[in-house]
């Protein structure tokens, strides 16, 4: 039997299906130009991808996380920092492929370019899956981003078993919106991805109560959660509108805050708490990431988050 969200008092595991990227950061005066040769002045080497990113925020904000994913074993190192970060390796598997990575330029401005390449991160197959969540249990949540393969056969799979699934469809690729998305507990989407979803024109950015009936009808059970950088974040659920405003801060690097906010929502959310409670965390914690440098390493510990006064 599954228990009602409202009645749950135990921290609940969470799966996450999620990439490991290897970040090459690249600090230049300018973005490279076609046929230029470029020296960069620093050169950082740190765990990214958006899976690695939201496990750290889910085991910093407080959740047992058991993260599923591939890497070579050349990044061993590197990936050790999910692992201190306290996240559990249940399913996480060397291969031969090169892992995840991406190839970061950031200029004197902020402005960054990046090459991202799936490596390990598109190695698993339809036949893997189930050995995957051979622990899973139903009720239980898994978290997916758009970074590894075999995403819709997973989205299937979970909820065969009556996993409760968390979705970030980032990067938004057109075939996103042939996955079964009607199977989803949560879908996390920005201003861009949501129209992508609903084909609606991006300029101007459609206001939050027009999205209310069209994502009511289109995915009815399902809770849309809907960052809006430093305008804050919404949710749509049961009809219902829920707005929340950034918190007014220095920003520094925004790196890392989408990532933030998913994991600290999703705590707060499988635990039980009010929607409103769980947007308000979220943000508070994605606000003390962006008056930081770094991605993972600007998540922050729930400690900071309940200490951080406006
Ligand atoms: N300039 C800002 N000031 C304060 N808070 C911010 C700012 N930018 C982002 N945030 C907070 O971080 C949350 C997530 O940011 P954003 O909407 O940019 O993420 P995203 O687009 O989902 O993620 P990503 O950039 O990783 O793809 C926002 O909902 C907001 O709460």
């Amino acid at each position: 039997m599954q228990l009602s969200r409202f009645t749950q008092t135990v921290v609940m595991p969470i799966y996450n299906y999620g990439s490991i990227n290897i970040d090459h950061v690249y600090r230049v005066p300018h973005l490279v130009r076609p046929g230029e040769t470029l020296s960069s002045q620093d050169y950082q080497q740190v765990l990214g991808g958006k899976g690695a990113n939201q496990s750290i925020a889910l085991a910093r904000a407080g959740s047992e996380v058991l993260h599923i994913g591939r890497y070579n074993l050349a990044d061993q190192a590197l990936v050790h920092t999910l692992i201190d970060a306290g996240v559990s390796p249940i399913y996480l598997a060397t291969v031969t492929e090169p892992s995840g990575h991406a190839i970061i330029q950031v200029d004197d401005q902020g402005e960054n370019s990046i090459i991202l390449y799936a490596g390990a991160n598109h190695s698993f197959t339809p036949d893997q899956l189930v050995c995957c969540l051979q622990t899973a249990q139903a009720g239980d949540w898994l978290l997916l981003q758009n970074e590894c393969s075999c995403t819709q056969e997973m989205i299937e799979l979970a909820a065969a078993r009556g996993l409760q699934l968390a979705f970030n469809p980032a990067p938004m690729q057109a075939a996103v919106k042939e996955l079964p998305l009607e199977r989803l507990a949560v879908l996390f989407v920005n201003q861009v991805e949501v129209c992508q979803l609903l084909d609606l024109p991006l300029e101007p950015p459609p206001a939050l109560a027009d999205l209310v009936a069209l994502l009511q009808t289109r995915w009815p059970t399902t809770l849309v959660v809907i960052t809006l950088g430093a305008q804050g974040a919404a949710s749509i659920y049961q009809g219902q509108l829920e707005f929340v405003p950034a918190l007014p801060v220095q920003v520094v690097d925004t790196t890392g805050a989408g990532d933030t906010f998913t994991g600290y929502f999703l705590h707060a959310w499988m635990q039980g708490q009010p929607l409103r409670t769980a947007l308000e965390r979220a943000v508070k914690a994605s606000a003390l990431c962006v008056q930081r440098v770094g991605a993972s390493s600007s998540i922050p510990y729930a400690a900071e988050v309940d200490a951080f006064e406006q």
